[in-house]
């Protein structure tokens, strides 16, 4: 069965005041852009064939709208994050409601572990889980333990450079993991099946399908790189999710798949 249903959550009014950790702080975040840019980015997962389910707005959590981080999905388990932010915790509540309902099972990343969704990617059985930022050897643990049963290879990789294991790479529907060199810590994990884009946003894609990935218009010649290959590419401009250190795959969960 291949469904494509997308988890994403409206952003908060107070998004600039979310956390930046990696770039400056930006003092001109537009609330009424991101909620136009956050629309169609929607907008284009729907019109790829996507459903999504909104999680319930949360004015009083200014990073809520980068709902990935709630959450890992695989096949029909949902483990449920425990942020490596403090300021980040209270976001999975009403996540884990939303993908409960979806008829996931659900578990959960216990204290002292800590791990955000962006820092887990995962491909073919294999997920790469980021460890430097975020996520502790604790929250590694746990995940390994609750995906065993599932038959995927947990694999830790250090992130220093860049906020989350995503924001340094993601990988193509082919399993080319893409990464802009400068920004990834140990390319040598993907030895083989790197490639080195020369963008920072044009490490960021979203699958949408075998054939077609989503990112940010402000890759072009990442873009370009992508299309040569044979991939389509839809871009959207998320600039003032940019500004809070987000990119197009914080800004969704995908479930692929299963339960209902
Ligand atoms: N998965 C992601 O890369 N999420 C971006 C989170 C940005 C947010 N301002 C944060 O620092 O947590």
């Amino acid at each position: 069965m291949d469904t494509r249903h997308a988890l994403v959550r409206p952003p908060s009014s107070r998004m600039g005041e979310g956390l930046v950790t990696h770039i400056e702080r930006s003092d001109d975040v537009d609330y009424g852009l991101a909620v136009r840019q956050w629309q169609a980015y929607v907008d284009a997962l729907h019109a790829a064939g996507w459903t999504t389910t909104e999680v319930e707005a949360a004015d009083e959590l200014p990073d809520s709208v980068f709902v990935e981080d709630a959450m890992v999905v695989y096949g029909d388990l949902a483990v449920i994050a425990r942020p490596g932010a403090d300021e980040r915790r209270a976001e999975t509540e009403a996540a884990e409601v939303a993908v409960r309902a979806r008829g996931y099972r659900i578990a959960h990343i216990e204290a002292p572990g800590t791990l955000d969704g962006g820092d887990v990617l995962k491909h073919d059985g294999r997920v790469w889980v980021g460890l430097g930022g975020r996520t502790n050897e604790a929250g590694v643990e746990q995940l390994r333990a609750h995906l065993a049963p599932l038959g995927a290879d947990v694999i830790g990789v250090p992130v220093r450079k860049v906020l989350h294991l995503k924001s340094a790479v993601t990988a193509l529907p082919d399993g080319t993991v893409v990464g802009h060199g400068p920004l990834v810590d140990d390319p040598d994990v993907w030895a083989g099946h790197f490639l080195d884009v020369p963008e920072e946003s044009g490490a960021h894609v979203v699958v949408l399908d075998a054939g077609t990935v989503l990112m940010a218009s402000s890759a072009p010649a990442s873009a370009a790189l992508f299309r040569e290959r044979g991939l389509d590419v839809v871009t959207v401009d998320i600039s003032e999710f940019e500004k809070m250190e987000g990119c197009v795959t914080c800004l969704s969960v995908r479930l692929r798949g299963v339960p209902r």
